[in-house]
């Protein structure tokens, strides 16, 4: 019972109000998202905040050509920026702007499945400078940052890497500060992978990996060593987050929100 007047406590009365932008091309149907927004509510409740979420479309509009200057107007508000999984190449570019106006400008990204995807995309083509990286979801190119995964083909259906996979965690990251814990477990829908060829040159760069599967074949966590709050994962944390128990991934980007406030 305690429990439960804290949570309504807090959803009654929070303390601060902090907007987190979703980045995605279905923004016009927010139930598409309902897992997602469910878990920020949960991190939201639990740091004792509200969270107001921006949509933003990353589609292009043929009218409206995205680039920088309006994916930075649209997204000069927030407090955080949230770039969700998803399939296909439609709306990936104004993600990638999206992941770029977040790094550069320090405010704390989480980036889930294709997010984590693109935010090693842009970090390799404007930071370690391989201009042509990409995913080979999307085409053929001189750098496959992001491969098809090797047990899977590119057939659609339910053929994906699906399921809980254990993952170690860096003993320095914070995604160890996060999750207190070096074994972790989390659910995945996805068929490409990070490319492992390119661990040393993102590392390097100061992009650590900072989770790697069990078996050693997947790197499942990204993660910028110098910005306040910028993580990559190749699972669905939003999948495992309740009201009683807020996924700490969850719990932690909104305090990295609360923080910019
Ligand atoms: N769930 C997702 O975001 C999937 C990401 C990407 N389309 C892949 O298959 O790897």
């Amino acid at each position: 019972m305690i429990e439960w007047d804290q949570i309504v406590h807090s959803i009654r009365k929070p303390i601060q109000e902090v907007t987190v932008s979703i980045v995605g091309k279905y923004t016009e149907f927010p139930d598409a998202y309902k897992s997602l927004v469910e878990a920020l509510n949960h991190g939201a409740i639990s740091n004792k905040v509200k969270v107001k979420i921006n949509w933003v479309n990353s589609r292009e509009k043929e009218e409206k050509p995205i680039n920088e200057k309006l994916i930075g107007e649209k997204l000069q508000n927030s407090h955080a920026i949230l770039v969700p999984g998803g399939f296909g190449d439609d709306g990936v570019e104004g993600k990638i702007l999206a992941i770029n106006y977040a790094r550069k400008n320090n405010i704390p990204f989480f980036g889930i499945c294709l997010g984590m995807e693109l935010a090693i995309i842009e970090f390799a083509r404007n930071i370690v400078k391989l201009e042509d990286a990409h995913s080979e979801e999307f085409h053929n190119c001189k750098h496959p940052i992001v491969k098809l995964a090797g047990d899977q083909d590119d057939d659609l259906g339910g053929t994906m890497r699906l399921g809980a996979y254990k993952c170690n965690t860096n003993a320095s990251s914070k995604m160890m500060d996060a999750y207190s814990n070096t074994t972790i477990s989390e659910r995945h829908r996805h068929r490409y992978i990070i490319n492992s060829d390119y661990k040393d040159d993102l590392e390097k760069n100061g992009l650590l990996c900072s989770g790697i599967s069990e078996d050693g074949t997947c790197i499942e966590a990204v993660e910028l060593e110098s910005h306040p709050w910028f993580i990559g994962v190749q699972f669905h944390p939003e999948f495992q987050s309740k009201l009683f128990s807020p996924h700490p991934l969850f719990v932690s980007f909104i305090k990295a929100a609360v923080n910019k406030i």
